[in-house]
């Protein structure tokens, strides 16, 4: 069997790079990156030791939504009649996903989808993901659902329940992965390789489109408050390199003592900063997943969450994108240390590390 693994974006990466290695004793996998955003998505790999087999041409300059599907889906219409795969795996929400999946449904090559059912019922938010992943579950023949609530979404939307699998989230598994054989020196060593201040640390990140513009000013004034509030605290964060949200982050904190601006984190980097942290701020969707391995609180800058999961579990408070509720949910956590001891106990709702093993044993079977 040919399994063709569409990667575009630092996520699909992480969350695919078990897939791989779960498919690779049995099938034969071509890992091929989109474009999207190919330094990150390569670099994600490496720390899996993954190296693509195929690189398609990266997306230059800044394209639309609409050019930037248009032209990674004409590409990979070219390497699927080039590599004539029996199956594309795609991965989550991101246009790379949807290229991908299109380009596999228009050549009637079946497409198995991971992390299906995620859903806010928004199209609006998040923008334009909650509209790629509805629009993959019109097309997959599998659909590999995180969790229980995710294959009722599918299920409910009129997906055929004989091929809707409740895998859980390959997430927990890319954790345990990239882990593995990592010695107690090694993640030591990461504090001077990252320049990771001592003391307690926030790890921060936001990107998402909805964010941008005052939203993100507002949410600027909010980590100045934050740094402010907790002078003890080290606030680190990774820059997504999108330069509409790196240019207000190097604006905005500039000369804030305690806030410390880093460019992208490798993969066991950020793993190594969520294991040191008291707390995650981010509108993420994959920390919203990962704290849950690390038991640590995460404050999400978002509306609407599709992982509501992590909120009946206890881990995760939804913030929305007011400076003041931003910074009212981190205190609450920060300011009572029994509250985030108390997650120790709490299971992780995202899956068992067995998602991929899932995965591939189904694709492995089927037509
Ligand atoms: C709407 C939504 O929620 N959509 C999600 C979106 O992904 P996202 O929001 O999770 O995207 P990011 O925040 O960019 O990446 C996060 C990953 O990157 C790691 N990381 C972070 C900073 C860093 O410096 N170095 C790193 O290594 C981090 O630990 C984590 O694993 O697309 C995915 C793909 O389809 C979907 O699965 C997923 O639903």
């Amino acid at each position: 069997m040919k399994v063709f693994v569409a990667i575009g974006t630092r996520p699909e990466a992480i969350k695919l790079a078990p897939v791989v290695a779960a498919l690779r004793p049995k099938a034969d996998v071509v890992v091929a990156t989109t474009g999207q955003h190919p330094r990150l998505a390569v670099g994600a790999l490496a720390d899996f030791g993954i190296v693509p087999d195929l690189a398609l041409p990266p997306i230059e300059g800044r394209p639309s939504l609409a050019q930037l599907t248009a032209s990674m889906t004409a590409v990979l219409d070219l390497a699927l009649v080039g590599q004539k795969p029996d199956w594309v795996v795609v991965q989550g929400d991101t246009n790379s996903a949807f290229a991908a999946g299109l380009a596999a449904y228009y050549r009637s090559i079946p497409v198995a989808h991971v992390e299906a059912g995620l859903r806010t019922g928004n199209l609006a938010m998040p923008f334009p993901e909650e509209g790629n992943r509805q629009m993959l579950a019109r097309i997959a023949r599998w659909h590999f659902a995180p969790t229980v609530r995710a294959a009722a979404n599918l299920v409910s939307e009129g997906v055929d329940r004989t091929r809707v699998v409740m895998s859980g989230n390959t997430v927990v598994d890319a954790v345990a992965l990239a882990r593995a054989g990592r010695r107690e020196e090694d993640w030591k060593a990461l504090d001077a390789a990252l320049a990771l201040p001592d003391g307690p640390l926030v790890l921060v990140s936001c990107h998402r489109r909805e964010n941008r513009g005052q939203t993100l000013l507002d949410i600027c004034s909010a980590i100045r408050r934050l740094a402010a509030r907790y002078p003890l605290h080290r606030l680190v964060l990774p820059m997504h390199p999108e330069p509409d949200v790196r240019t207000v982050f190097q604006v905005e904190l500039a000369g804030v003592d305690n806030v410390f601006l880093r460019e992208p984190f490798g993969y066991v980097e950020t793993l190594h900063a969520l294991d040191r942290c008291d707390l995650v701020l981010t509108d993420s969707g994959g920390l919203q997943e990962e704290v849950a391995t690390y038991r640590k609180p995460v404050v999400v800058m978002r509306d609407q969450t599709e992982r509501p999961e992590g909120i009946e579990a206890g881990f995760a408070s939804l913030a929305g994108r007011d400076p003041d509720r931003i910074v009212s949910e981190v205190s609450g956590w920060l300011d009572d240390p029994q509250r985030r001891a108390r997650l120790a106990g709490v299971a992780n709702p995202y899956g068992d590390g067995s998602a991929s093993r899932r995965i591939a044993e189904t694709l492995l079977v089927s037509d």
